[in-house]
């Protein structure tokens, strides 16, 4: 089964594409970056499907998290470390505390594109294309900045690639070793109620391990951990330039990032993104809306995975925290009915936004809780396993989504949000989230 070529794709009218004014700036970028390296390698994503099947079988637990976007500005160091430890952390909770292996999968070093509501912005009576991430075109509300430029996504592949290099750096290099579990709970979060629990957790975490070494045990999962990439797949220039036959097995996959989605606004059965989603390898998910009929993703795993292999498929819920209770279940039961193998993954961020009143798009702290509780509910009832959660976080003090212990309110919002999309949980919300299902997970 060979892939489709790029006007194959296109003649399928994808959904949510740039529109390039220069057709020959668009080949010469893609031509460009045909020649480039992979970011990941087909073995790495194997492994990550091999881990994705254990979720899938109720055997581990699956986060995933980071930028609703990421910028070309934001590749930097302290960003990269932030939002690294801050997954460590949460990780480290979800596992001590629920006793559950967990993969552990960023939202970064590739998730530049963003799908958008509305194809044009307006403020103060004057109309712009909207903005669509990094990848497409530029934040700053100028005509200029606004018109889709090719050149960007050779500059996404060398921003994921500087990324990458960095989060591989940290995973094997010393600073995820499970020794730094104190190390990890650093500065504003160490002085707030959740980073004094995590502390307390810590204590008995390095008494455990102190424990260990003194009876001779001193794994090697002590000193690094396996950490995965993943992002949209959205623009299909740069997904279909980085899709490369593997070596090995002489199989294709997209070499752009381990684990790869299809978002809500782009699933399609039909579609050019389920046709070239479907010709790779890799471990992938489908976001699934309120408005999913049971059929639908029938007709999506059949598409997707036809072989029905455990860990190639994730199907990431976003009902929304008000209709997850009434919209999910039969969606499972029949899913489950056919005998479908998928990991089902909660995502209580996109159901979930509103703009406040003074403008800025937010999400509730307790809706984004309730939206998880809803899907721990929905699988127990079921005797189905809540296989992960997907959650839009930074490890930096922004104030973008309202409530939680810190109590955030509206008023605050224009504090710090740097968000040049959704709204993301900060740090101390982000750990107060994994304390939250780390309860939910014990008892299920
Ligand atoms: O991240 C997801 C989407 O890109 C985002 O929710 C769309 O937001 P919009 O409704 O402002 O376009
Ligand atoms: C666009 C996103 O989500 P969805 O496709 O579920 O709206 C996202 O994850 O940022
Ligand atoms: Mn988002």
């Amino acid at each position: 089964m060979s892939i489709p070529d790029l006007p194959a794709l296109h003649a399928l009218g994808p959904a949510q594409q740039p529109r390039y004014p220069d057709a020959a700036a668009v080949d010469a970028a893609v031509a460009r970056l045909r020649t480039f390296p992979p970011l990941v390698f087909a073995g790495e994503c194997d492994d990550l499907t091999t881990k994705i099947g254990a979720v899938a079988r109720g055997e581990a637990f699956l986060l995933q998290g980071g930028d609703c976007a990421e910028t070309f500005v934001g590749v930097t160091a302290d960003n990269v470390r932030n939002k690294l430890r801050v997954l460590l952390q949460m990780a480290v909770v979800l596992t001590y505390a629920a006793s559950v292996p967990v993969v552990k999968v960023g939202r970064l070093a590739g998730q530049y594109a963003k799908p958008r509501s509305s194809d044009l912005e307006t403020r103060e009576g004057v109309t712009l294309p909207a903005y669509r991430g990094d990848a497409v075109n530029g934040y700053d509300f100028t005509a200029d900045a606004r018109v889709p430029d090719p050149q960007r996504l050779v500059e996404v592949y060398h921003a994921s690639a500087a990324t990458l290099n960095l989060v591989r750096a940290f995973v094997t290099g010393g600073y995820a070793d499970l020794r730094q579990v104190h190390a990890w709970n650093t500065d504003f979060v160490k002085e707030s109620p959740v980073g004094q629990r995590y502390e307390a957790m810590a204590n008995d975490i390095e008494r455990a391990l102190t424990f260990m070494q003194a009876i001779g045990a001193d794994p090697d999962e002590f000193h690094r951990v396996d950490f995965h990439s993943s992002h949209e797949a959205l623009v299909l220039e740069y997904e279909h330039a980085l899709t490369r036959i593997d070596s090995r097995t002489q199989l294709p996959y997209d070499v752009s990032g381990h684990f790869v989605w299809i978002g809500e606004r782009t699933r399609q059965l039909d579609g050019a993104h389920v046709e070239l989603m479907r010709h790779i390898r890799n471990p992938i998910g489908v976001k699934l809306g309120p408005t999913t009929a049971p059929d639908d993703a029938l007709a999506l795993a059949e598409r997707l995975n036809p072989d029905n292999i455990p860990g190639r498929l994730t199907f990431i819920t976003r009902f929304g925290a008000g209709r997850i209770r009434d919209g999910l279940p039969e969606l499972v039961e029949k899913v489950t009915a056919a005998g479908v193998e998928v990991a089902w993954v909660c995502d209580p961020m996109h159901g979930n936004t509103f703009e406040a009143s003074s403008g800025f798009k937010t999400r509730r702290f307790d809706d984004v809780i309730e939206e998880v509780q809803g899907f721990f509910d929905v699988h127990r009832s079921l005797g189905t396993w809540p296989g992960g959660v997907h959650v839009e976080l930074t490890g930096d003090d922004v104030t973008e989504c309202v409530g939680g212990g810190e109590e955030l309110a509206e008023i605050d919002l224009s504090h710090r949000y740097e968000s040049v999309c959704d709204p993301r949980l900060n740090r101390v919300q982000s750990l107060e989230l994994a304390f939250l299902v780390a309860e939910m997970l014990r008892k299920a």
